[in-house]
């Protein structure tokens, strides 16, 4: 478990995080989600030790990071860093070299990698050859080919179309499966929705909200509720202004009332005709996402 706690830092007079805190848990996928320039970047950085914090720690397992620990981290960075020219298979076989591994060993985990991202055609390569889609597939390959202990990845998604979003989200999950905390950075909130377990939510450089992603999402839930009936225009007339009405459709209305009005309205729905569906509206990432920073 990777915790960080009061971790400040500015650039010259700006201030790109105050106070930043939160927790990347051991074996879950964690969103890191803000605008731009909210201090994802920037403490990611930190993380990796690229960057030193003005002040705070960074500590796994209860220890502050050392240089040994975060040579076993994975990290994908904004700026990406592989050898244009180099052929891509090569590339990932010397990065594993690097971290100590064998040469068959090294061998052996590209090759897993290139299959699992569907880069195995084009292993024998230059880089540069490859479409940039393929280039960020082969960028996560990079993170991930000594297998490391922590997982850092900034924009792993962005620029790639929707079979690779699919496949890096299954090497992700793999990797979290594996007991590896995942630290990865999105503004496609959909996707992050529907992968991580955690969430961490920045904007100025503050944290503005953190946690596990379905307790968030019952935190910021709205009292709305959706009552799928067939042509629900007699709702607003019953509700006689004991309640807000929301978003309607032919088949659904979406209201906010107290407990009793809701229940008395069902009754009123069942006692009318059939009733699709009654449910409670949970807030989606994007909803929440603009209500916390907004
Ligand atoms: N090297 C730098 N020198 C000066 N200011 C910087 C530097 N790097 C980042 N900043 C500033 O720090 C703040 C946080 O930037 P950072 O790159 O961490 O944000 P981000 O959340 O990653 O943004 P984005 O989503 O746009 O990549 C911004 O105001 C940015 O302008």
């Amino acid at each position: 478990m990777l915790v960080l706690d009061g971790v400040t830092k500015s650039y010259g007079e700006r201030r790109a995080l105050d106070d930043v805190g939160f927790t990347i848990e051991a074996g879950r996928l964690t969103g890191f989600v803000g605008g731009n320039g909210a201090g994802k970047t920037t403490t990611m950085r930190i993380i990796l030790g690229v960057l030193a914090a003005d002040s705070g720690s960074v500590l796994i397992d209860g220890i502050p990071v050392s240089a040994a620990a975060r040579r076993r981290f994975g990290y994908m960075p904004e700026e990406r860093g592989l050898y244009p020219k180099m052929r891509v298979r090569e590339q990932l076989v010397y990065l594993a070299r690097l971290h100590g591994w064998t040469a068959a060993a090294a061998g052996r985990s590209a090759d897993g990698l290139l299959e699992q991202l569907e880069l195995g055609a084009r292993a024998d390569d230059p880089l540069e050859s490859l479409s940039l889609g393929n280039q960020q597939r082969a960028q996560i390959a990079a993170a991930l080919v000594h297998q490391p202990d922590l997982l850092v990845l900034d924009e792993p998604f962005s620029g790639l179309d929707v079979m690779a979003v699919d496949l890096v989200q299954n090497v992700l999950k793999e990797q979290a499966a594996r007991g590896v905390p995942v630290l990865f950075s999105s503004h496609q909130l959909d996707v992050v929705e529907r992968l991580c377990d955690d969430l961490v939510i920045i904007a100025g450089g503050q944290i503005r909200a953190a946690g596990r992603r379905d307790e968030l999402r019952a935190q910021y839930a709205r009292r709305v509720w959706e009552l799928g009936v067939d042509d629900p225009d007699w709702v607003p007339g019953w509700l006689d202004g004991r309640g807000t009405v929301g978003a309607t459709t032919d088949t659904s209305v979406q209201l906010e009332a107290p407990d009793d009005v809701r229940r008395d309205l069902l009754a009123t729905a069942i006692a009318r005709g059939p009733v699709h569906s009654w449910r409670h509206v949970q807030p989606s990432l994007a909803e929440i996402f603009r209500e916390v920073v907004g």
